[in-house]
């Protein structure tokens, strides 16, 4: 295992909070946090951890603010708190972010645009969200502002394209919501290039839209997906679903292992849009994409009576839902593989399945996508023979 050294902000910044272990010990405290949690429901497979934990982010978000001396810095609030901790360096994400993210601290300071006041109601700029390709070496860069226009902002635009040739979209997201999520309701608009970056995984290649959702550690990601087909043991014959699909990553690289039929549920419609796009770009037939809501959805399959092999399963942080999971143990596919990036609510939905079904968990596969942080990926496999 590489090493490296230990950041001087962890302890400030709080994002990283395993950062004064060794990178072995945080892996320990993580299986053992799986243990503890999932234990008694299943045979659990030793944590997947990687061989160099640094610079694995390629999603990065700054807040704008002031520092004592009135100089616009970038940063994120320290965890639980309003204060804007200053970065100018992360070892968790990818180095380009901390170099766009410098040039436009350089270049608003230049033309005068002001940091947004959340407080006041008042300034430019509040936060700047960076997605970077770590195949392409493409970024797209949402400047989140209170007040647009910005001053100088063509100038502004055309200053930070010449100075990075890496990104290949600009775009806008107005929010002056009193609120802690960087991004609000209000559409994003494209204000110069594709709209979108191109990522590969597991030589598949996936289109990124500013909106959708990716994995945010994609080697990572490579190593989840693989062990969560390794679990679907999908045939020539079987009918796959993919709840909760994203931009179609999963359903895509089962739509690829082979399987007759690939349909992907996900209700953010650029999400769905991407999802179409990207079995187009790789030349899959055999792969659908709805924009519903999973738990609706799936209950108007039960009820018709569809034919489901195997159901991948893949929620937002506060997990499933009580009707998606009813639906599920009606439609009884054959095997069910659960992907979740919050042990606390897989362990709340398993019990559910356990409870009300057949259902048994064959087995429990943690990955670290997440080094120096709290968090982590469990991938479950269940079936009912
Ligand atoms: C953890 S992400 C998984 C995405 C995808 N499987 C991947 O790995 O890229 C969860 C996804 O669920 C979607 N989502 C959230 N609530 C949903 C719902 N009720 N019905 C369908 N999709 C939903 C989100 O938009 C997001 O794309």
């Amino acid at each position: 295992m590489k090493r490296y050294a230990k950041c001087p902000l962890a302890r400030t910044c709080g994002a990283c909070q395993l950062m004064d272990y060794s990178y072995p010990n945080q892996l320990e405290m993580k299986m053992r946090y799986v243990d503890e949690l999932l234990g008694q429901l299943g045979p659990i497979a030793p944590i997947q951890g990687m061989d160099d934990p640094t610079l694995y982010r390629t999603k990065v978000q700054a807040t704008f603010g002031y520092d004592w001396k009135g100089s616009l810095v970038s940063g994120i609030y320290q965890e639980g708190t309003h204060l804007l901790v200053p970065i100018r360096s992360c070892m968790v994400q990818h180095p380009l972010a901390d170099e766009i993210l410098k040039s436009i601290r350089n270049l608003a300071t230049r033309f005068q645009i002001t940091a947004y006041d959340e407080d006041e109601g008042y300034g430019h700029l509040r936060h700047v969200l960076i997605k970077i390709s770590r195949k392409t070496g493409e970024a797209i860069v949402v400047l989140v502002c209170g007040q647009w226009p910005i001053p100088s902002s063509d100038n502004f635009i055309a200053a930070l394209k010449q100075k990075h040739p890496e990104i290949t979209t600009i775009a806008l997201n107005m929010n002056r919501e009193h609120t802690s999520m960087v991004l609000s309701e209000i559409p994003i608009k494209v204000l110069w290039g594709k709209g979108y970056i191109e990522e590969e995984l597991c030589s598949l290649t996936f289109r990124i839209s500013p909106s959708s959702f990716f994995q945010v550690n994609v080697e990572q990601a490579q190593v989840l997906y693989s062990l969560a087909m390794r679990m679907a043991r999908i045939g020539k014959e079987d009918v796959v679903i993919d709840a909760y699909c994203g931009t179609g990553t999963i359903a895509l690289i089962a739509a690829k292992e082979g399987a007759r039929y690939v349909l992907g549920i996900e209700s953010n419609e650029q999400a769905v849009e991407d999802a179409k796009l990207n079995a187009e770009r790789n030349n899959l037939t055999n792969a659908e994409f709805i924009c519903a809501d999973a738990s609706v959805e799936l209950k108007e399959m039960a009820k018709a009576k569809r034919v489901c092999d195997v159901l991948f399963l893949d929620p937002p942080r506060s997990g499933s839902d009580e009707r998606f999971l009813a639906a599920a143990i009606k439609l009884a596919p054959k095997r069910i593989v659960y992907i979740s990036c919050n042990p606390r609510t897989l362990d709340r939905d398993l019990r559910y399945l356990l409870r009300f079904s057949d259902y048994q968990v064959r087995g429990i596969q943690p990955v670290d996508m997440f080094p120096h942080t709290e968090h982590l990926e469990t991938v479950v496999l269940l079936t009912s023979e």
